[in-house]
């Protein structure tokens, strides 16, 4: 009998990371096991000391993606009775950009008593927004003379990427960017200390430190003007080969392998960033379908055969998500959050009591009563810009909007019209791209949320006319990341010699589709161009109405 072969995913995530065992053969999880962080977001002070942090600091502690690994593997081997024998790979994803500095050996800095103290020696999470200045002189340098790569990034980089946090460092610290040998993605230091050596992914590299496959990263003369001191950064401190997604970045070495219970000369895959890792974690390979991560905010990815500037998007990548197509990313910053931050609110007691006699949670009894409502909720119609808009506009100050409020309005009724701006603002997303030329025929949505309200599915598909497919398992960025490993193996280890083949096999579907109701398309194709005309006069026109007041 042939024995049952099996990938390791590891997802990292903002609290915590998970860690996932899938059959190769069958897509069939046979384990998983998370490890929260045990410093969570750093936001305040250092863990081990009263070191005030600035505004809109985000820092983590390396050694909780170490504890991850080092728990959590050994564990799913333990609960399922896997041998390490039968593991044939392993790949991981990351938030991103999540990066630190390094020494030579790729020990963090803040694992140095000399730099203990120094909050810029830790971990910048992803959502660590204190480099916006840093932002803004690279757009407005950028814009002013013209930069290419600027439009692969939808118009302006975002204060969380690789730049604005290493400028942030060289202006706040300048003595601490000398020190560090290197400046790395988190998900590229785990790879880089699984198999010994320097790996960049070229996700991260593309997607968050400008890099192109065809043109390298942005040139020197514009460095320079940024700051002296990064002209020769990528030679240097961001210095490394950059692998294309989907291959293989090296094998276990000894050491590690001990640490985290698995064979040396395990296959290891190069790194991925956690959304893009769900496109073949949700078994798209090609073109034409869309992928939505749809959680607390919604991640839209896709692929091309062609490279073309769309608006507002978070970026373009040769090789970005799956090798030999472009990979689009774009995106809204609030969804599910939209939806929280009403029901914790504005949810009025006697609805909360309700839902308690039901037994229900608020979101459920809320999607009860508003599933019985037609498409437009009674005349509301919302903006989801509650946490600003990311595409098109990428304008974080812009604020959410409710009108056609009457003094019978329902709570219902508002959670509809939120739940339905969120979705004309996938409509928006999905046009981008359209005028842009590139096809989107299909949505297949994965995250938390399309398993948590069939109503949302509904109107998301009414409202984009399309068919959306769901991914049966919540955790597709793991099982994304669990392919790579298989694919880092090959064919002759018991693995697969191309991400498609693995997705074919790995990758599961609900068997239920949600496929637009002819009616309410109609319906909805009035109110989104009512949508439309709320997004320019309010989004794209010079007032300043509905931006946030900065205090
Ligand atoms: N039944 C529901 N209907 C709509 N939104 C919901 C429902 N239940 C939870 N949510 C929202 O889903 C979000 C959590 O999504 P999830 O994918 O689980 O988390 P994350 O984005 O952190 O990975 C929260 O913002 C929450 O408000
Ligand atoms: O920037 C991103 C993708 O490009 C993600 O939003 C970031 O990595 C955090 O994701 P999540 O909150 O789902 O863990």
């Amino acid at each position: 009998m042939l024995m049952k072969k099996y990938a390791i995913g590891v997802d990292f995530g903002t609290e915590s990371g998970r860690v996932v065992l899938v059959d190769v053969a069958t897509g069939e999880v046979a384990g998983t096991h998370s490890t929260q962080y045990k410093h969570g977001v750093i936001t305040e002070t250092l863990p081990h000391k009263q070191v005030k942090l600035k505004n809109s600091t985000a820092l983590q502690h390396p050694q909780d993606y170490l504890d991850v690994l080092e728990t959590s593997i050994p564990r799913v081997l333990e609960d399922s009775g896997v041998s390490k024998d039968d593991i044939v790979g392993i790949g991981i994803d990351f938030t991103s950009c999540t990066i630190l500095p390094v020494d030579e050996q790729f020990t963090p800095l803040c694992f140095q008593e000399k730099w203990k103290d120094e909050p810029h020696a830790w971990v910048k999470l992803w959502k660590h927004h204190a480099a916006q200045p840093e932002a803004d002189t690279i757009n407005q340098l950028a814009s002013e003379s013209n930069e290419e790569w600027l439009k692969r990034y939808g118009g302006k980089i975002s204060s969380e990427w690789m730049l604005p946090k290493i400028l942030e460092i060289i202006h706040d610290r300048e003595e601490l960017y000398h020190e560090a040998a290197l400046f790395l993605e988190a998900a590229d230091w785990l790879t880089s200390l699984m198999v010994g050596e320097v790996k960049r992914n070229s996700c991260s590299a593309g997607y968050k430190g400008m890099w192109h496959k065809q043109e390298g990263y942005v040139r020197k003369e514009f460095l320079k003007r940024l700051h002296p001191l990064m002209e020769n950064i990528y030679e240097t401190k961001l210095s490394g080969e950059v692998v294309p997604i989907g291959s293989k970045a090296g094998e276990l070495t000894e050491e590690f392998a001990a640490k985290i219970g698995l064979k040396p000369k395990t296959p290891v895959a190069i790194g991925i960033i956690d959304a893009h890792a769900a496109v073949p974690g949700a078994g798209v390979t090609a073109p034409g379908s869309m992928v939505m991560v749809m959680g607390t905010s919604t991640c839209h990815m896709l692929l091309s055969t062609k490279e073309e500037f769309v608006e507002g998007i978070s970026g373009v990548v040769e090789d970005g998500i799956i090798p030999g197509y472009y990979g689009y990313e774009a995106g809204q910053a609030a969804v599910g959050d939209i939806f929280a931050w009403f029901v914790k609110e504005l949810v009025p007691g006697y609805v909360e009591r309700e839902a308690e006699a039901k037994n229900l949670s608020i979101h459920q009894y809320l999607e009860q009563k508003a599933s019985t409502l037609p498409p437009g909720s009674k005349g509301l119609l919302a903006l989801d810009w509650h946490n600003g808009n990311r595409t098109p506009l990428i304008d974080a100050n812009l604020s959410g909007l409710l009108v056609g409020l009457t003094l019978n309005t329902k709570p219902e009724e508002i959670y509809r019209a939120l739940i339905e701006s969120t979705a004309f603002g996938t409509r928006l997303i999905i046009e981008s791209f359209e005028n842009a030329g590139i096809e989107i025929n299909e949505l297949v949505a994965c995250g938390g949320l399309p398993h948590q309200n069939e109503m949302l599915m509904q109107i998301y598909a009414d409202v984009t006319a399309r068919p959306i497919k769901i991914a049966s398992n919540k955790i597709t960025s793991a099982i994304g990341a669990a392919m790579f490993g298989a694919v880092a193996a090959g064919s002759k280890l018991g693995g697969y010699d191309t991400i498609e083949e693995a997705a074919a096999n790995m990758a599961k579907l609900k068997d239920k589709v949600f496929y637009p109701k002819q009616d309410h398309v109609e319906k909805y194709n009035l109110y989104y161009e009512e949508y439309k005309k709320l997004v320019n006069y309010f989004g794209r026109g010079t007032n300043n109405v509905m931006k946030k007041i900065k205090n």
